[in-house]
């Protein structure tokens, strides 16, 4: 039977990666999809402005919406202190069962916890179920038409403090436009733009980095 492009990629991460070492896995997908077969990881270019930005912030906690294949959960992961967790949301079961796997495979388990379910739904039950505070950093990354009420909806569940970062990909390509807006017009946020392309191309793209100010 055919496999999927998400069991190809953790076909990739299988064959290639080293157990255990994280970076391994995501030099392995991004080989995989630059020379193989494109897929929507936030990839080579972009990620390296996640790093810094990951490392600027230092969080505790992070809350990741779209999980895809678990890439850039992975790459965010692998930079956290030693006690921070990575809460990664992922409503497709398919899409899930690979990025567990992936997730297995660099040995972040004990970091990342992944629930599947829609983000409109588990974001009222961050605090309740799974016993936090606020969030340090948030990578948005789903549907891009659900950036803008996904941040309303953590704003109006506390979820956000004063300082806390939010970075979201693809605000150009596919782009965002509404949340782009927001976050660029409104005086509770403090908003940056970093210029990229696409993953694994030449189109741009870019992530916004907009600080909330409380
Ligand atoms: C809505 N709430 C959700 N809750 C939990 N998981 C969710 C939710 N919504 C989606 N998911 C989950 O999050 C993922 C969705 C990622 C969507 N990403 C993209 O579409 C996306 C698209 C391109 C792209 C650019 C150019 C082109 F020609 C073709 C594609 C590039 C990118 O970097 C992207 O991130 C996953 F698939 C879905 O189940
Ligand atoms: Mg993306």
């Amino acid at each position: 039977t055919q496999s999927t492009r998400p069991q190809r990629i953790l076909g990739a991460v299988q064959q290639n990666a080293t157990r255990g070492d994280p970076r391994s896995v995501v030099r392995a997908i991004d080989q995989y999809c630059r020379n193989q077969e494109w897929a929507m990881n936030v990839g080579d270019e972009k990620g390296c402005i996640l790093d810094s930005v990951v490392s600027e912030v230092n969080p505790a906690t992070v809350l990741e919406l779209g999980t895809y294949c678990g890439y850039s959960t992975v790459r965010i992961a692998s930079l956290l202190p030693p006690h921070a967790k990575l809460i990664t949301l992922e409503f497709n079961p398919e899409f899930a069962v690979i990025a567990r796997q992936v997730i297995a495979w660099a040995g972040l388990e004990d970091k990342i916890q992944l629930v599947e379910g829609a983000s409109g739904d588990l974001i009222p039950k961050m605090k309740e179920q799974f016993g936090v505070e606020t969030f340090d950093l948030v990578f948005l990354d789903h549907w891009k038409d659900r950036y803008l009420p996904d941040t309303k909806l953590m704003e109006e569940c506390g979820l956000l403090r004063k300082g806390s970062v939010l970075l979201a990909d693809n605000v150009i390509c596919p782009g965002t436009p509404e949340y782009l807006e927001f976050v660029r017009s409104s005086p509770r946020y403090e908003s940056q733009y970093f210029k990229s392309h696409l993953e694994y191309t030449k189109v741009e793209d870019g992530l916004e980095k907009s600080v909330f100010l409380g």
